[in-house]
């Protein structure tokens, strides 16, 4: 499994585009009958995506984990972004359609990922971290997601945030995680942005069209920069850093989050005018 190691602010200054993706951004995550994860050294949170073809697709123990398997020590949190899938959670199973989030607890011992059509393939996003007690499986739709509508159309930056895994949402141990969708027309998430130095967070752009890309905005609030970032892509933030982006196209992004807290609005927030 491939590892990201944690980046000191002062450093991130001199890095130049290759070295800001080489640390920073999680592209090929997303191939046909594959389950692929990195492991980020960001409170120890794991990035995954499950892209199952004809037969289904088993959750394995990676040698990073020193585990007998994947769940002995974290907790999942799993979102599905493309065709009706399935998650079959120790011979149970899930019906996990788009949209829809997966939390599985601690100590479950087999996950399977299945898509219910070949042709329309489901694409499971996967968020891990450690655990230290056992919360039960729970399934969200969309549906019943808590939604909060932000921004303004004429900020371009109007959008409905759909919370799954929060304080009064699905129960976890440190595990926050939920989605965005930008109104038509809006391109910009997280604007004004924050930082909270109490939690890392990955973002993961989907629903954007193969030939745009989005500008996703890094590093300290005075002290900016940014990465490119296409459909399926995820990118990690480090604690100091803001996470905002613009898109040229319209895009959805699934957001989630470990550390300290598990209150979604413990944010730092930054003037825009402040930014440099
Ligand atoms: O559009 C937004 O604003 C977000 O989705 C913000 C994220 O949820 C976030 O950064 C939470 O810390
Ligand atoms: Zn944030």
């Amino acid at each position: 499994m491939k590892v990201l190691h944690s980046v000191h602010p002062e450093d991130f200054k001199d890095y130049r585009t290759n070295t800001i993706r080489e640390r920073f951004l999680i592209n090929d995550l997303v191939k046909a009958g594959e389950l692929n994860c990195v492991y980020t050294h960001y409170d120890r949170m794991i990035v995954g995506a499950v892209n199952p073809a004809d037969t289904q697709l088993i959750l394995p123990s990676y040698p990073n984990l020193r585990a007998e398997y994947f769940l002995e020590r974290r907790e999942l949190g799993i979102i599905n972004v493309a065709g009706d899938g399935e998650v079959i959670v120790d011979g149970k199973s899930y019906e996990v359609n788009k949209l829809d989030c997966l939390y599985i607890g601690k100590g479950t011992k087999q996950v399977a990922f299945k898509s219910k059509n070949s042709n329309i393939p489901a694409v499971f996003y996967l968020l891990s971290a450690p655990a230290h007690k056992t919360y039960p499986v729970a399934l969200m739709t969309h549906a019943q997601a808590a939604k909060v509508n932000a921004g303004h159309q004429s900020t371009a930056n109007e959008r409905v945030i759909n919370k799954y895994v929060h304080l009064e949402g699905i129960q976890s141990c440190q595990l926050v995680m939920g989605l965005t969708i930008l109104g038509k027309g809006s391109v910009w998430n997280t604007m004004p942005p924050h930082v909270h130095d109490r939690r890392m967070e990955a973002y993961f752009y989907f629903d954007l069209a193969a030939d745009q890309q989005v500008f996703h905005y890094m590093g300290e609030g005075h002290e900016t920069r940014h990465i490119l970032m296409k459909n399926y892509e995820a990118v990690v933030s480090p604690p100091w850093s803001i996470h905002a982006g613009s898109g040229t196209a319209s895009y959805s992004f699934i957001w989630g989050m470990g550390g300290e807290n598990l209150d979604y609005t413990d944010m730092d927030a930054l003037a825009i005018t402040d930014l440099r």
